[in-house]
């Protein structure tokens, strides 16, 4: 078997797996095969050195990586040697230690964990109640900071300054008091008091044979001492990493682990794996030339395995809204060209911010593309889901008091807002859970200063019977076969769930329903006798000699875990991939969740300075190595967009990382033309076969353009998209900038039947800045016209099927890069498609864009650029022309301002790493009913399931849109 293993790896790669060093770093560039090395190492532990699997830790960074890790070391040990890892992220791994070994370190059995919405609430009263001026959001976010650091409160207090540092310890200590008084532990708790555990009781460990973790560059510092306090019986560890994609800094992630990890084991072996297996030599260089702006970065040795192949592209737009249209545009050409080479799950668009996705998602659900969002919405962020599984973590933990505050008047029971709040601050004065005190109220044991009405006494017993119901069912599984979901059910019924959902959202409540149903299903999913004893097994430590271990087994003990792994899950992604099923999507993902994945084909757009470098981020290294990441996930075609305006139609300047010199050297300015032998190259890069000449050229003939030359490269709007503005229906692309004295005489006029723009000002009702605005766009207009006319002769004698348009004196790639002056590349024939660079050489040597494929470029856009001048309102005044055409029937789509992102400072924070409502929070809903796209919600109960991987999840396929992501 151990053949089998390193038969498919390189000489590197062996060498990494079949290293006796203890402790071993392999450290290497984006797909060069870290995951695949590290999994490979595991195996041979296992086949060859005769480990036992359960003795075995691999911590991954993510949820979904540990999925997929399961899954590829599946594939070498198979299914039953896989499930008895130990396999997870930080989180999972430490909260299993602390169910079985918590009571060592006076951990109660029940603690609770504090998800985000809790810690933020927590935050937000203790912030409020004392009057602070600190920001709660960046309290809360300190206090993460501060706990990854391992500095506690007191510690901190110690310190502390006058002021703001004072006053954020008083913050920091409240809350920790409180988490206290719940019973509760927060995200960075887990990983505390696991740290605390095995220091305390290193017997916990004993059985360790050795320890692997993948993209250690993102461990923070508590995660290294795990790392250590895991590994300390043997200390066998192996790591994998690349200081490159280190993007979690905001985080806390130390890149300085790596050298800490040699100072601590002086005869750590590093071994570099050097060639990467991913993506085509064209797109490594760019990437490489944007990494290599880093000057304080060591220079690497990086291979590419696969041809040259095409170019990437920086593309230049008019708008957001043009660059959404133009990525779809460009999607479904690709799509044509390649004969079904490529399907949409293999397209992937990559956000700096989840807050940017609407336009995409706008033009993808109008041009009927299904797609999914990762980092985005997460299924147990959504309202009716998070208030069903609060009522379920309320009747397993009462104490949570942030849980009861939130849904003792949900759905309304005439308890107010201010009756809660002072009911919660007369608990917290006595001492007391807020349960307890509504319990005790209602049941006539105690008499509360809060003031109550009838209604309200009325409300809060429906509230507690409600509870107590849920306490009788869990009692009543000792004596007969209660399962979970009848308790998820009971919830339900209690609630008249589905009428208040039809009640209070007429709009959506069917997609909402339809949310419930599917938690319902992961209920009895988990319920399944074999799926439970799956969970079991995965979530359970070997036994220790003297040990003692506390073991689930009670409905309760079962709630507990599936309230647990439900905590854990952040990511939602991947429910239909897991089930065997490769649906056909295309992927929206933010860069950081999209982390150790790959697609044949990435879109990043919005690349311009405020995107990427976010207008937030303080370490610029950090961004380039995010873009960096970006691009690097792709396989055989990279784009990279920037509009010229952002939604809120302010003037953007290219991504500081894309203006460096030479860069422009890497990019061609436009989409490439496909021919048959791109095909062929692409499908080599891929190792797919290629389709044939004929069913190539057939897609090619249902294509209206087969070129990338609708939208011209200086970023000028097309005459067509202006023609088809309309502002008389209320539905077409208005601009909510425009000065509101104009748009409405722009609109009476409109209503008026006048057909020109000049008809169009109306003296008298604008402003001195509108009636600039209204010359500007005049002029403009005028152009434009010429424009149109020239366009329309065009197309009598030529139909716009080639690249002529475009290329024709528009401008080239150069006016993207036109403010600065840097040395020309060599220019060569664009017609050669796949020009390879020797895989041999390292890329260092051959990063001279002079010796790649150039594409002959028309004049440089400078001078277009120069001419560029900022308009200040946007040209709306065109009369419509045909104004319907493009829109789907059933639009209903909203535009909200969505750029440049203003995020919670946390914003980040969209990976599965821990779970992560800020990301989702921070990103506006997703519109629903107008798409169909599928959802994807992974819990780490799903992952262990052996054959049916989603624990009975339920698939469904009116998707993510269609679930009411509103809140
Ligand atoms: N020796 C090899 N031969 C062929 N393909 C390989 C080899 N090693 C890795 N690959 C392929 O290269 C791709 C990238 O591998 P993998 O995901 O393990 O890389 P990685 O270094 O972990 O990447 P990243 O750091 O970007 O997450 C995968 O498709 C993998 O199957």
């Amino acid at each position: 078997m151990d053949s089998d293993i390193l038969a498919s790896l390189n000489s590197a790669q062996s060498d990494a797996v079949t290293s006796q060093a203890l402790v071993l770093q392999v450290l290497a560039p984006p797909g060069s095969g870290k995951t695949k090395t590290l999994t490979a190492r595991v195996a041979h532990l296992i086949a060859r050195h005769q480990l036992k699997p359960w003795n075995i830790i691999v911590c991954t960074f993510t949820v979904k990586a540990a999925s997929e890790m399961k899954d590829r070391i599946q594939g070498f040990v198979g299914a039953e040697v896989a499930k008895q890892l130990k396999l997870g992220t930080f989180h999972s791994i430490s909260l299993r230690y602390l169910k079985q070994y918590g009571q060592h370190i006076g951990l109660d059995k029940d603690f609770g964990i504090a998800d985000t919405s809790d810690s933020k609430a927590i935050v937000k009263r203790i912030v409020k109640k004392n009057d602070l001026t600190i920001d709660a959001t960046q309290a809360r976010n300190r206090i993460s900071t501060q706990k990854a650091k391992g500095i506690d409160c007191e510690q901190f207090m110690k310190g502390a300054k006058k002021g703001d540092q004072q006053e954020f310890g008083q913050v920091y200590r409240d809350y920790e008091a409180t988490l206290k008084a719940s019973n509760l532990l927060d995200y960075d708790d887990l990983l505390l008091r696991c740290g605390f555990l095995l220091r305390s009781h290193p017997q916990c460990v004993s059985n360790v044979e050795a320890l692997l973790i993948d993209e250690f560059q993102d461990t923070n510092n508590i995660q290294y001492d795990l790392m250590t306090l895991f590994a300390q019986r043997q200390n066998r560890i192996t790591i994998v990493g690349d200081p490159d994609q280190s993007i979690y800094g905001f985080r806390s992630a130390e890149i300085k682990n790596l050298t800490r990890m040699k100072e601590q084991w002086p005869d750590t072996l590093t071994i570099n794996l050097e060639e990467n297996y991913r993506s085509s030599g064209a797109i490594l260089h760019a990437a490489q030339n944007i990494i290599e702006q880093d000057e304080s970065r060591p220079p690497k040795t990086l291979q590419a395995t696969h041809s040259h192949g095409l170019r990437p592209i920086l593309r230049k737009l008019p708008s957001a809204t043009g660059e959404a249209t133009w990525l779809v545009s460009e999607v479904q050409r690709i799509q044509k060209m390649t004969g079904g080479l490529l399907q949409p799950s293999d397209f992937a668009v990559l956000l700096r911010s989840a807050t940017i996705s609407r336009p995409i998602e706008h033009a993808l659900g109008k041009a009927g593309v299904p797609y999914r969002m990762i980092g985005g919405m997460k299924f147990y962020d959504r309202i009716e889901v998070k208030l069903i599984v609060d009522y379920l973590r309320v009747i397993s933990h009462p104490d949570n008091s942030e849980a009861v505050a939130r849904i003792v008047n949900m759905p309304a029971r005439r308890v107010g807002e201010a009756t809660i709040k002072s009911l919660l601050e007369e608990a917290r004065s006595q001492d007391l859970s807020l349960w307890r005190l509504i319990l005790d109220t209602v049941q006539g044991r105690r008499r509360p200063t809060t003031k109550l009405n009838d209604p309200s006494m009325k409300g809060l017993s429906i509230f507690v019977d409600v509870i107590l119901c849920g306490h009788t069912k869990l009692l009543s599984s000792q004596t007969e076969a209660v399962i979970l979901v009848d308790l998820v059910n009971l919830v339900v019924k209690k609630l008249s769930f589905q009428s208040y959902l039809t009640k209070k959202y007429p709009e959506d409540h069917e997609a909402r329903w339809t949310n419930v149903e599917e938690l319902i299903a992961q209920a009895i999913d988990a319920s399944d006798p074999e799926r439970l004893q799956a969970m079991l097994q995965e979530n359970a430590l070997p036994t220790i000699d003297g040990l003692e271990q506390r073991t689930a087994s009670s409905l309760d003990d079962m709630l507990s875990l599936f309230l647990a792994n439900i905590a854990l899950t952040a990511s939602t992604q991947e429910k239909a991939e897991q089930d065997g099923e490769k649906l056909q999507q295309l992927t929206i993902s933010t860069i950081h969740a999209a982390k150790g994945l790959e697609w044949p084909v990435v879109f990043i757009p919005a690349c311009y300075d405020g995107s990427i470098p976010h207008s937030r981020a303080e370490d610029h290294d950090e961004e380039r190595r995010l873009l960096y990441v970006g691009m690097t996930r792709a396989q055989a075609l990279l784009y990279l967009s920037c509009p010229i305006k952002n939604t809120k139609r302010e003037e953007t300047s290219l991504s500081t990382f894309l203006l460096q010199p030479g860069v422009s050297g890497f990019f061609e300015e436009h989409g490439p033309s496909i021919a048959l032998s791109s095909v062929t190259g692409l499908a080599t890069t891929l190792r797919r076969d290629c389709p044939s000449t004929a069913v190539i050229n057939k897609d090619k003939r249902t294509l209206e353009r087969d070129e990338d030359n609708y939208w011209s490269v200086n970023g000028e709007e097309p005459p067509e998209e202006i023609a088809k503005w309309d502002y008389g229906k209320g539905g077409g692309k208005f601009e909510p900038t425009r000065p509101a004295a104009v748009f409405s005489s722009a609109a009476v006029t409109m209503q008026q039947g006048f057909s020109t723009a000049s008809a169009a000002v109306q003296p008298g009702f604008t402003s001195v800045k509108a009636q600039y605005d209204e010359l500007m766009e005049k002029a403009v207009l005028q152009k434009v016209d010429k424009r149109a006319q020239q366009s329309n002769t065009t197309t009598v004698e030529e139909p716009p099927k080639g690249r002529k348009r475009q290329i024709e004196g528009q401008g080239s790639i150069e006016s993207f890069f036109g403010k600065r002056s840097r040395p020309e590349p060599a220019v060569e024939s664009k017609s050669k498609p796949t020009a390879t660079v020797s895989s041999s050489r390292p890329l260092h040597e051959i990063r001279n864009p002079a010796s790649h494929q150039r594409p002959k470029v028309a004049a440089p856009g400078l001078s277009s650029l120069l001419q560029h001048k900022p308009r200040n309102a946007p040209l709306y005044s065109k009369p419509t022309v045909n104004a319907h055409a493009n829109r789907a029937p059933d639009n209903k789509y909203m535009f909200l301002s969505s750029s440049p992102p203003q995020p919670e400072p946390d914003e980040n924070e969209t990976s599965d790493t821990v779970p992560t409502s800020e990301a989702a929070h921070e990103d506006e809903p997703i519109v629903p009913k107008a798409r169909p796209a599928s959802t994807f919600h992974t819990t780490s109960m799903q992952s262990v399931a052996p054959q049916r991987k989603t624990l009975g999840v339920r698939l469904s396929r009116d998707g993510w849109a269609n679930r009411g992501g509103r809140k």
